[in-house]
C-alpha cells in the first residue's frame, strides 16, 4: 500500500486507500480549532462504539487559500501533527487542485464507497464537490452522516477558521488562541 510521509506522521493520497469499514471526518480543518476538535473527537468515539478505523479526509492546500488566498492557520504539517493527535487512525490528504475542483458531488461519493464508512461525520455547512454542488442531503442518500451542532465560543459566536483570521489580522491573539482551544 502507498502511504507518504509527511514529517513522522503517515498519510494516505485519495487511490491508496480501500477499507472495509470506518469512519470518517472531512474538512479543511485549518488552525483545528474547537469546533474541528469535536467533529474529529466525534468521528473517533464513533470509530471506537462501531469497532471500525476512524479516517480524516482533508485536503492541502485549504480549498479558502486555493479561491481567496487567505491566510493558513496550520501549515499542512503542523495539521497533520494536531490531527494525529486526537488519536485518528488515517489520514488521506487530498491534493487541492485546478484538477480536483473539477469533479463533481458523485465523484467524490463514489471514491467514499471505497472506505465503507458507517458513519460520516461534518458540521452542518458541509459542501463538496465542483462549484460546491453537493450538501448534507445528498450525502445522506448514500451514507449515514451525523451532523455536528455548532461548537461556540463564551461569548455565544460560532468557532470558524474565517474567525480566528480575523483576531489574528487584529492582533488580538489571546482571543484567538483562546478559540484555537490549545
Ligand atoms: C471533490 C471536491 C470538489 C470541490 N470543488 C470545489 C469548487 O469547485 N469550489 C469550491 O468553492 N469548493 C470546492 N470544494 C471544497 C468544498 O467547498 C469544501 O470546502 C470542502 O468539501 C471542505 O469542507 P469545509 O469547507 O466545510 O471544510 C470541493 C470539494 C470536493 C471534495
Ligand atoms: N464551530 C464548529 N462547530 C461544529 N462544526 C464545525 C465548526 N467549525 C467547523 N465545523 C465543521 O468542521 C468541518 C471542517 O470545517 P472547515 O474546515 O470548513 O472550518 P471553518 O472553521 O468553518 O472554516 P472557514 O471559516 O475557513 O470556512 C466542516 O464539516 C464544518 O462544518
Amino acid at each position: 500500500m502507498f502511504s507518504e510521509e509527511v514529517s513522522d506522521i503517515e498519510t494516505y493520497s485519495e487511490g491508496s486507500l480501500k477499507l472495509s469499514g470506518s469512519v470518517i471526518a472531512i474538512g479543511a480543518f485549518d488552525g483545528v480549532h474547537q469546533g474541528h476538535q469535536t467533529v474529529i473527537g466525534e468521528a473517533v468515539e464513533r470509530s471506537k462504539v462501531l469497532r471500525v478505523p476512524s479516517l480524516v479526509y482533508t485536503f492541502d492546500p485549504p480549498p479558502r487559500f486555493y479561491f481567496q488566498g487567505v491566510r493558513i492557520l496550520t501549515p499542512v504539517k503542523e495539521k497533520l501533527t494536531l490531527i494525529k493527535q486526537l488519536e485518528v487512525d488515517y489520514v488521506v490528504v487530498a491534493k487541492f487542485d485546478e484538477f480536483y475542483i473539477s469533479r463533481p458531488p458523485i465523484d467524490f461519493i463514489k471514491y467514499l464507497k471505497r472506505l465503507n464508512p458507517l458513519e460520516i461525520i461534518v458540521g452542518s455547512d458541509f459542501r463538496f464537490g465542483k462549484n460546491r454542488e453537493g450538501d448534507i442531503n445528498l450525502l445522506r442518500t448514500y451514507f449515514n452522516v451525523r451532523v455536528m451542532k455548532p461548537v461556540c465560543c463564551s461569548g455565544g459566536k460560532v468557532i470558524s477558521s474565517t474567525r480566528i483570521r480575523e483576531l489574528i489580522s487584529q492582533g488580538q491573539m489571546e482571543e484567538s488562541v483562546a478559540l484555537l482551544g490549545r
